[in-house]
Parts: structure tokens; C-alpha cells; sequence
């Protein structure tokens, strides 16, 4: 092999090991490498990169931090409207969407339950496996262009495993533990602080220097298959686990129930026990698992009529004052 073909396969070989424990460690949470090992890796990309640009892989993990600052977002037009939830308060409101969906279906109904993320929602596009677009929901038919900006989210594969057209919808997040860290740092900074985890997120994903989002502890739970080429499936809970085959970060939590009483049950819980929970969720997703059931359901001008949000009551804001404990 001349150079040109060695230099290209040890930065074949580097960046796919590079990939494979960026996956463990941020999107399976199972790390096999210690982070200074993970480092000596990517400075051997890095360097090899640097002398030989021509080689440069666009789905390279050196390209994270890729983008230069911008002067603004461009905007995106989403293909399908990102459609936004209509909202339950009370079991009798719930109770009233399953009467609604087993009388437009007049047959039974699987469920299949989310954690409602506080976070911000975005659109993610893949051409032939490779993440190419990534935009804010915005208003549902028209977001922005935050492509660099969601590159930096280590839990976001630049590159699927299989080369497919692909377009999902995710929560993007900030874990509690770092939202607090993350605001500590702003309070030495003599920065602004952020309200709460939601706000930091859609802070940093706003930023239009990447380089500053790429510092910010941002994750992601994907919660929706929009389109996929050509593959077909029968029931949503099919497309969560395709997801994950792929590489892409889904919950792990996710719950298919068999009926409306085992949601409330499942609700039940974890309206108790979401302090608990690393992250901050605002309530639960309630969906129509068949997807066939889901076209015959179909959508408001606004909201899919197979889905609905059960809402918790809001969280007790811990403010700084709050959590400084007295001695
Ligand atoms: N914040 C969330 O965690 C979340 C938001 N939205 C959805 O579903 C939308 C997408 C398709 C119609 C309803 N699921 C979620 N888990």
C-alpha cells in the first residue's frame, strides 16, 4: 500500500473506534475505555487529520466542533409538520382520550408510554446514514438550521449503522446533576444563571457559535421514527427498538401498556418517583402503539388525535437559596 492508502485505512480504523466508544459511553451509557485513553485516540485522529486534510471524513468525530461561529440560523422547512401535543390534567381526562380513540376504532387499544422530557424538541435527517440536518421544532412547520450545533451532542451518531435515508424527532436535554454544575460555573463567571434545565438546554442549542454549545452538557432521548426508506413497520414500540439498532439514544423506560388502566398505573409511579430520575420530565406521553390504528385516528390541524400528554403538577423549583443546607 502507498501512504496515501495506509494514512486512509488508519483513519478508517480510528474513526470507527472512535465512534464505537463514543456510542458506549453516550449513548449506551457503558463505557469499555477510560477517557484519557478515548483522548490519545482522538489526538491521533486529530493530528493525522490535520496533516492529511484531503482525508478528512465528514462524519469524522473530530468534526463535532466543526462549525464556525454564525451571523444567524437559517430557517428549515420541515418535510411532515412536527406536530405538537394536546394536553391531559386528570385520570378523567385521559380516561376520556381512550373512550374517544376505542369508539373512533371500535376495537381494543395498546398504549405505548414516554417519559414527557423537559427539554427542547428538534428534528433530526439522515442521507445515506450520514446526520446531515438538524433543526429546532420552531412552529411546527418551519424551524432552524442548528445542524452544527446538534453535531457537538456526543449522544447524536454522526453516522447511522446502515447507510438510509432517515428523519426522527428527540428531546435535547441537560442531565439535572450537570444542569447544576453547568450553573455554577455561569455563577463564577459572573454569567447569567439559568432558570432550569429546559432553558439552559434551548440556551446553548441557540448559540451560534458551536464552540461554546459544544462545551455544554447536552443529551438527547429520541422519541419518534418520521420516516425511514422504505422500511415499513406495524406498531411504534418497532420503531423505538429499530432506533436503538442503529445507534440512535432512546429511553430505556419507555412502557407498552394493554390498556388505559395500566397507563394510569404506570403514570401512577412515576408521578411519585421522577425526582429520582436524572433529568427532568414534565409529564408522560401517552401513544397509540398501531401504527394502521394511528392512520385511522389521524391528526388535528395541530396535534395527532393517537397521543396525548399527561401533565405532572410543576416540580417544587429548588432556587440556591433553597438548597443551601442550614448547619
Ligand atoms: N418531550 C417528549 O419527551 C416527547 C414529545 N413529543 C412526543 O411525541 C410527539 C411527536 C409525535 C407526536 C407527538 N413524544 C415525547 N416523548
Amino acid at each position: 500500500m502507498n501512504t496515501g492508502e495506509t494514512v486512509k485505512k488508519r483513519i478508517d480504523e480510528l474513526v470507527e473506534l472512535i465512534s464505537y466508544h463514543n456510542e458506549k459511553y453516550y449513548v449506551q451509557d457503558s463505557p469499555e475505555i477510560s477517557d484519557y485513553e478515548y483522548d490519545i485516540l482522538m489526538k491521533e485522529l486529530i493530528d493525522i487529520e490535520n496533516s492529511h486534510p484531503e482525508l478528512k471524513r465528514a462524519d469524522s468525530p473530530s468534526q463535532r466542533v466543526g462549525g464556525r461561529p454564525l451571523d444567524k440560523f437559517e430557517k428549515v422547512v420541515h418535510s411532515n409538520p412536527m406536530l405538537s401535543l394536546s394536553n391531559a390534567f386528570s385520570e378523567g381526562d385521559l380516561l376520556d382520550f381512550d373512550n374517544r380513540v376505542r369508539s373512533s376504532l371500535e376495537e381494543d387499544v395498546q398504549y405505548y408510554v414516554e417519559f414527557k422530557i423537559d427539554g427542547l424538541s428538534v428534528g433530526l435527517t439522515y442521507e445515506d446514514g450520514i446526520f446531515s440536518v438538524g433543526a429546532t421544532r420552531g412552529d411546527g412547520v418551519t424551524g432552524e438550521n442548528i445542524t452544527e450545533n446538534l453535531k457537538t451532542v456526543r449522544s447524536i451518531p454522526l453516522r447511522l449503522k446502515e447507510s438510509m435515508d432517515l428523519k426522527v424527532r428527540g428531546e435535547v436535554f441537560i442531565p439535572k446533576d450537570k444542569f447544576e454544575e453547568l450553573n455554577d460555573i455561569q455563577e463564577e463567571n459572573g454569567l447569567q444563571m439559568f432558570a432550569n434545565p429546559r432553558n439552559a438546554a434551548a440556551g446553548s442549542l441557540r448559540q451560534l457559535d458551536p464552540s461554546v454549545t459544544a462545551k455544554r452538557p447536552l443529551d438527547i432521548f429520541v422519541f419518534n421514527l418520521e420516516s425511514a426508506d422504505h422500511r415499513e413497520f406495524k406498531t411504534h414500540g418497532e420503531t423505538i427498538d429499530y432506533m436503538k439498532t442503529l445507534g440512535i439514544k432512546v429511553n430505556g423506560d419507555n412502557r407498552l401498556c394493554e390498556d388505559m388502566s395500566q397507563v394510569i398505573e404506570h403514570i401512577h409511579y412515576w408521578r411519585e418517583h421522577r425526582d429520582s430520575l436524572p433529568y427532568e420530565i414534565d409529564g408522560m406521553v401517552i401513544k397509540v402503539n398501531n401504527l394502521e390504528q394511528r392512520d385511522v385516528l389521524g391528526n388535528t390541524s395541530k396535534s395527532p388525535r393517537w397521543a396525548i400528554a399527561y401533565k405532572f403538577p410543576a416540580e417544587q423549583q429548588k432556587t440556591r437559596l433553597n438548597s443551601i443546607t442550614v448547619q
